[in-house]
Formats: structure tokens, sequence, C-alpha cells
């Protein structure tokens, strides 16, 4: 990590201390995915200067975007600033991407910035069964990447209304005939584990669209142990609802469904984090690690 600078929490804050706390318990509530403790104080310590630092990228991007234009001689046009957040299954990248939202729309009300996940890109499971990767869900190959970076060239190009499909984890598919709807924000978020990647056979890439990367980083041992609150906290919800992926979890002998979930966490989520996510962390622009109870115990900013 030759490339990086590194801080602690203490030393990170000092880049923009603040006594301004913009975000209530409340408000809080309603960002964090079920479950969660999004800590107030690593909002003050750690969001709120990223944020600070982030929204300087991208004056400095609206600054060159104008030149480019004025070079041109084209007339300016609203271009996206992307910012791609990266990291293992369940390592906490929607949480921390609807924390970003809130505190953009907190910091800069007169910007738009909206969020969306690659999952949406994933192959329907009808798909993936046809190709017989289903066991390889999460992995490269799972994705439709074309579509993906399709829908990227149509939000750099500045169309109003670009279409994404959706998924869900409770349904663990996609949902037919589901879109989020991207309408030429100012900032745009896009969370997915394959956003820093660069799959083969391929000669363009989601981080050729990103403007700022992240990469949220943990130490396995501990990502597994939320992957399987989180499956808990699936299952609780499922009881009422056959058609809810985790139903027949729900249904089984607990310790079954978690011997399930373990399974599919050694057997399909961590070969994926150290075979194809964990190599991509260090293009990040800056690295985010997190300790017990999601805790931030580490900051480092890539170099240049
Ligand atoms: N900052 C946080 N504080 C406390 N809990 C958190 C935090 N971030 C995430 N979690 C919990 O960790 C689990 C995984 O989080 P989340 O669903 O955001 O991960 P993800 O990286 O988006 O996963 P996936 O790639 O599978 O969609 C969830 O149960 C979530 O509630
Ligand atoms: C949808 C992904 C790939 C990423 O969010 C992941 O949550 C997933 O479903 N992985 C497949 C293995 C599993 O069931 O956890």
């Amino acid at each position: 990590m030759d490339n990086f600078y590194a801080y602690d929490k203490n030393n990170w804050e000092q880049f923009y201390p603040t006594n301004l706390n913009p975000i209530t318990r409340a408000d809080l509530e309603n960002l964090k995915a079920f479950n969660d403790q999004v800590s107030l104080e690593d909002v003050t310590k750690i969001y709120m200067p990223l944020v600070h630092y982030i929204s300087s990228a991208l004056d400095s991007y609206r600054q060159w975007q104008t030149k480019k234009s004025d070079f041109l001689q084209r007339k300016p046009f609203r271009v996206p600033f992307i910012i791609g957040i990266s990291g293992s299954v369940a390592v906490g990248k929607s949480t921390t991407a609807r924390l970003l939202k809130y505190l953009f729309d907190y910091l800069l009300p007169n910007r738009k910035t909206q969020l969306i996940t690659t999952d949406g890109f994933l192959y329907p499971t009808a798909t993936l069964q046809e190709k017989g990767i289903l066991e390889r869900k999460g992995f490269p190959e799972s994705y439709d990447m074309k579509a993906l970076i399709d829908f990227l060239i149509k939000i750099k190009s500045g169309e109003s209304e670009v279409k994404a499909p959706v998924y869900s984890h409770q349904v663990y598919d996609i949902i037919p005939n589901q879109f989020d709807v991207v309408t030429n924000p100012d900032v745009l978020i896009i969370e997915g584990i394959n956003t820093l990647q660069i799959p083969a056979g391929q000669n363009i890439y989601v981080s050729d669209f990103t403007d700022f990367s992240i990469y949220i980083d943990a130490d396995s041992t501990l990502i597994e142990e939320w992957y399987l609150n989180r499956f808990k906290k699936l299952m609780e919800t499922a009881f009422t609802d056959p058609k809810n992926y985790f139903y027949k979890y729900a249904k089984s002998e607990p310790n079954e469904a978690i011997a399930m979930a373990k399974h599919a966490w050694e057997t399909i989520n961590l070969p994926n984090l150290n075979e194809y996510i964990l190599p991509t962390r260090d293009r990040a622009n800056v690295i985010i690690h997190k300790g017990q109870s999601h805790a931030i115990d580490k900051i480092y900013l890539r170099k240049y």
C-alpha cells in the first residue's frame, strides 16, 4: 500500500473539523439497512471530511468539463460525476452509499445526487441457470457487462432518463419490468462488487466512467459475520411470505439454514472476494477500513 496515505480516525477528522452534526438519530434510522447501527461518530469524523474531499474533486471536475466544452466549442451539457463504491458482498457498500447520498443532499442541496447498484445488471436466475453458472453469482461472468457499460455511456452522454434493471435480495433475482431511472444528476453513486474490476475480454470498464472510487475493506472473518447476520435478518422477515426466497430457510431448522448460508459464503462469496474483488482494492482513490461492529478504524487516501 505504498501509494496510499494512511490516517486513523482522529488524524482524518482534523482535515475538516466540524461541530455541525447534520444528521439526527431519526434521520439515520432511514438510511440504514435494517439491523445496522451506523455510528454518529463515524458520520462526523469520517464521512463529513470525506464528502468535503469528494466535493473538491467534484468542483475541479466541473471546471474541467467547462474547459473541455470551451476548447471544443461545443455547448456545455451536464455530465454526471460518478462515484464508484466497491468491496466484498455484505461489507456495507449499500449502507455507505446511502449515507453518502444523504450527506451530499445535505451539504450540496443544489446538486442532484442519485444512487444505483450494479446488482441490477446481474443476469436473471433463469439465465444463470441456462449458462450453468448459478453458483458463480457475483463473479464477473454473472453480470451483463455490456448492458452495464451501455448504461454508463448513456449516463455520461447526458441522457435525461436512463433505466437500470432492479435486483431484489428478498426475491434473490432480477424483478421483471421494474427499473430505477437515472435522470441526469450532478452526482451518481454506483455501488457494486465489480465497480473496480477489469474483466477479461473487455476493452472498456466500469472504472473508465467513475470519477472517484471508494473501496470498503474489512477482515474477511468479520465480513462473514456480517453476511450471516444479514442472512438471519432476511430470514426473520421471510416467515410470512412464501414468495420470499428466504421463506424456505425461515421454515427450516435454523441451524440447517445457517449452515447453508455459511456454505454460500465459503464456496461463492469468499472465493469471489479473494480472487476478483480484493485484488481491485489498490486502484481505489479511498479505502475505508472497518473493524468490529463496522466501526471505521483507518482511511487510506491514494497519493497519485
Ligand atoms: N456502517 C454500518 N454499521 C452497522 N451495520 C452495518 C453498516 N454497514 C452495513 N451494515 C450491516 O452489514 C450488512 C451488510 O451491509 P450491506 O447490505 O450494506 O452490504 P453490501 O456491501 O451492500 O452487500 P451486497 O453486496 O450483498 O449488496 C447489513 O446487515 C447491514 O445492515
Ligand atoms: C447479489 C450479490 C452477488 C451481490 O450483492 C450477492 O449478494 C449474492 O447473492 N451472492 C451469491 C451468493 C449468496 O447467496 O450470497
